[in-house]
C-alpha cells in the first residue's frame, strides 16, 4: 500500500505510514452481554440489565438532551425493523451534499420528524431524512441532514445518530462536510481527505462524550490518534487518480468551530498557525463519537470557499452559505463518485 501526502503550511509534504485505525476493544456493538449491570434496588441480590419502561421514561426526562443506551437502541430498532436492513456503512451528507443519499438504491426513507426521539434539521441544504438502502452492493444508511451545535443542539445530540448507526450494525462512518480552505494551496471545489482534526469546541471544554460514560458504547477515555483510517485515505487517493482529479485531492487537517458566524481574519490566521487546512462547523464531534464506539472513519471536506488570511476590503472574500451551497452542488458528482467507488472497494474486500 502507498503512503499518502499530508498538506502542510509551507507547501512541502510529509509521507505517512500505512497502519489501520486501532481498535479500542471496549465496545461490544449491539446489545453487549457483559455490560456492568446494576444492583437490583429491591435488595434481592439479583443483577438485572434491562430498564423498566418507567425507569426509561424517568431517564429520558433526566437526560432530555442526552440519549441513554436504551433510547438509542429503540431508535435503531425502529430503523432496522422499518427498513428490513442492517446497514454496514453510514454516510453523513455535508451542506449541499445531500445527493450522496440520492444515489442509494431501493431506498427506505425515514423523515427525521417521524423517527422517535430524533432531532430535526433546521439548516438549508440539510433535508432532514435518513435513507437506508444499498450502494455498490453494500448496505448503507445516509443522513441527508446533520445536526450542528449552532442550531442549539448540545454536541451529544448532534452526534447521537452516529450511535444509532452503530446499533444498526454500521462499521464504517463516512462523514462529509463543506468547509473553508485555509491552506493557500487549496482551490474552491477541491476535496480534502481528513487525516486529523483540531477540536476547537474541545479546547473550549465541550465534548459529545461529556457526562456519564456508558461502556456499552466505549471507554471513558478514548484515544483519538489514528482516528481517520489510513487504508481508506490511501484508497481514496488511488480512486482520485483513477478519476483524473488527483490535483484536486489533498490530505489535511480540519478544525470545527461552533459557528454559526464564519471566522475573523485573526482567527483564520491563528488556525493556520496551528496547522489547520480547512475549517467548518461539524464532523469532529461525529468522528469522536464514532471512534469512541470503535467505528472505522473516513471523512472529507469539500472546499467551498477560500478563507482570507489577510485583511482586504473586497466583499467577495467574505464566506456565505449561498456560495457554499452552490459549490457543493457543482461538485456533487465528483463527491458521489468518490464515495461510491470507495464503498465498492470496501464491499468487494469484505465479500
Ligand atoms: O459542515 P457542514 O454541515 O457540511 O456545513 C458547513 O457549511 C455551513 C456553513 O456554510 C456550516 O453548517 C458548516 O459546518
Ligand atoms: N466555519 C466555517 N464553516 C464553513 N463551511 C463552509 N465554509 C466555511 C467556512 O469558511 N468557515
Amino acid at each position: 500500500m502507498t503512503g499518502y501526502k499530508v498538506a502542510n503550511g509551507n507547501g512541502t509534504a510529509k509521507t505517512n505510514g500505512n497502519s489501520n485505525g486501532h481498535s479500542n476493544g471496549h465496545c461490544n456493538g449491539h446489545k453487549s452481554a457483559d455490560y456492568t449491570a446494576q444492583e437490583n434496588p429491591t435488595g434481592s441480590g439479583k443483577i438485572r440489565c434491562e430498564l423498566t419502561p418507567e425507569e426509561l421514561r424517568a431517564l429520558r426526562v433526566l437526560h432530555e438532551d442526552t440519549y441513554p443506551y436504551e433510547v438509542i437502541e429503540e431508535i435503531a430498532d425502529f430503523i432496522t425493523k422499518g427498513s428490513g436492513m442492517r446497514p454496514k456503512i453510514g454516510i453523513i451528507c455535508g451542506s449541499g451534499l445531500g445527493s450522496l443519499a440520492d444515489i442509494i438504491q431501493d431506498p427506505k426513507i425515514f423523515e427525521y420528524e417521524k423517527i422517535p426521539n430524533f432531532p430535526v434539521s433546521t439548516v438549508e441544504g440539510h433535508a432532514g431524512r435518513l435513507v437506508v438502502g444499498t450502494l455498490e452492493g453494500a448496505t448503507v444508511m445516509a443522513m441527508q441532514g446533520r445536526f450542528h451545535f449552532y442550531e442549539g443542539y448540545p454536541l451529544a445530540k448532534c452526534s447521537m445518530p452516529v450511535r444509532v448507526m452503530k446499533l444498526c450494525g454500521v462499521e464504517y462512518l463516512f462523514a462529509t462536510n463543506a468547509a473553508g480552505g485555509i491552506n493557500p494551496r487549496f482551490a474552491v471545489g477541491d476535496i480534502m481527505l481528513m487525516h486529523d482534526h483540531v477540536n476547537m469546541l474541545g479546547f473550549a471544554g465541550n465534548s459529545p462524550l461529556q457526562g456519564p460514560n456508558d461502556p456499552r458504547f466505549g471507554p471513558r477515555f478514548p484515544a483519538l490518534v489514528n482516528s481517520y483510517n489510513k487504508d481508506l485515505i490511501n484508497k481514496a487517493i488511488e480512486i482520485g487518480k483513477a478519476m483524473g482529479i488527483e490535483s484536486n485531492i489533498h490530505v489535511g487537517v480540519y478544525s470545527c468551530l461552533g459557528g454559526p458566524n464564519y471566522e475573523t481574519i485573526a482567527e483564520l490566521k491563528a488556525l493556520r498557525m496551528m496547522g489547520v487546512d480547512a475549517v467548518g462547523m461539524s464532523t469532529v464531534h461525529e468522528v469522536i463519537t464514532a471512534r469512541h464506539c470503535d467505528m472505522k472513519v473516513f471523512a472529507f471536506s469539500l472546499i467551498t470557499n477560500k478563507c482570507a488570511t489577510e485583511y482586504s476590503d473586497k466583499k467577495d472574500e467574505e464566506a456565505n452559505h449561498e456560495e457554499v451551497m452552490a459549490v457543493a452542488k457543482n461538485r456533487q458528482k465528483a463527491c458521489c463518485e468518490l464515495v461510491s467507488r470507495l464503498i465498492r472497494e470496501i464491499h468487494l474486500a469484505s465479500a
